[in-house]
C-alpha cells in the first residue's frame, strides 16, 4: 500500500524559561493510505505533540513530516494554514462547537473554506443526525455532540482524520459508538484516521497501533487480526 505520512527524525523540544523540554527525541514512522491507526502512550508521552505536528497546529524543532507527496515541515505559515483547512479534520475529546449555530450551521461554517468540502446535511446524515439538523449543541447529547464534530471534520472532505482522546469525556456505551463510526467512515471513505488514545483496550480496532514512550517510538505493530468495535470489550 502507498504510503500518506511519514515521520522522520522527528523532534519537538519546548523551552519554559531556561529549561527545556524534550516532548519528542527521534520519532520515525510511516502510515499507508486508508489506514486506522491507533496511537498509544502514558499521559506526557508525546502522543498529542505527534497528533499536533502532523496536524500543522504545532511545528517541529527537527526532522521531516510527509504527508502525500508534501513536506509539511517545509511549510511556511500561510502554508500551514491552508493545509489545516483543507486537508486535516480534527476531532478532540471537548467537542469545541459553537454554541449559537445549530448542527448543520456548525458543519456548514466549518467547511466554508474548504475548496472540495462534501455537503453539510449528508455528512450529518451519515454521522445519524439528519433528524437533528436544526439543533443546538445544548439541545444534543455529548455523543451527538461529538457526532457533530466528526461530521464537521469529514465534510471538509480532508486527506486525514486525527482524533485526540475523542471518547475521553463520554461514557462507555456512547463512546464505543463513537469509535464504531470512526471505523465505519473509515471503511466506507477511506480515509486515514489517526486517534490518539490511553485507552489501550481499543487497540484490536486498529490496522497499526504506534507506541510512543518518553517521546520515542516503543513499537509500531501491523495488526492482522483486526476487530470490529462491537467485539471489543474494556
Ligand atoms: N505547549 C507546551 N509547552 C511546554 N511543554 C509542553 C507543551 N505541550 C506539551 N508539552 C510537554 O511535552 C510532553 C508531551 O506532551 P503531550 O501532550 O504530547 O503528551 P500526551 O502523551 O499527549 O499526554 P496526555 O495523554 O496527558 O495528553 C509533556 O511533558 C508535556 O508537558
Amino acid at each position: 500500500m502507498k504510503q500518506l505520512i511519514q515521520f522522520k527524525a522527528v523532534t519537538k523540544e519546548y523551552k519554559i524559561g531556561e529549561v527545556p523540554i524534550k516532548a519528542l527525541n527521534g520519532v520515525d514512522f510511516s502510515i499507508a493510505e486508508g489506514e486506522f491507526v491507533v496511537v498509544l502512550g502514558a499521559s506526557g508521552a508525546g502522543k498529542s505533540t505527534i497528533l499536533n505536528i502532523l496536524g500543522g497546529m504545532d511545528t517541529a524543532t527537527s526532522g521531516q513530516v510527509f504527508v502525500g507527496n508534501q513536506e509539511i515541515t517545509r511549510f511556511d505559515e500561510t502554508k500551514l494554514t491552508q493545509y489545516r483547512a483543507e486537508k486535516v479534520g480534527f476531532v478532540f475529546q471537548f467537542y469545541n462547537l459553537i454554541p449559537n449555530l445549530t448542527a448543520l450551521e456548525n458543519v456548514e461554517f466549518a467547511t466554508e473554506v474548504c475548496k472540495n468540502h462534501l455537503k453539510a446535511k449528508d455528512i450529518l446524515q451519515l454521522v445519524g443526525l439528519g433528524h437533528r439538523l436544526k439543533n443546538f449543541p445544548s439541545q444534543l447529547s455529548g455523543g451527538e455532540q461529538q457526532r457533530v464534530a466528526i461530521a464537521r471534520a469529514v465534510a471538509k472532505n480532508p486527506l486525514l482524520l486525527l482524533c485526540d482522546e475523542p471518547t475521553g469525556a463520554l461514557d462507555y456505551e456512547t463512546g464505543k459508538s463513537v469509535l464504531k463510526l470512526l471505523q465505519n467512515l473509515n471503511q466506507e471513505t477511506k480515509k486515514c484516521v489517526v486517534l490518539v488514545t490511553h485507552n489501550s483496550a481499543i487497540a484490536p480496532m486498529a490496522d497499526k497501533i504506534i507506541k510512543v514512550k518518553s517521546g520515542m517510538i516503543e513499537s509500531v505493530t501491523v495488526n492482522h487480526r483486526k476487530q470490529s468495535v462491537e467485539g471489543i470489550e474494556w
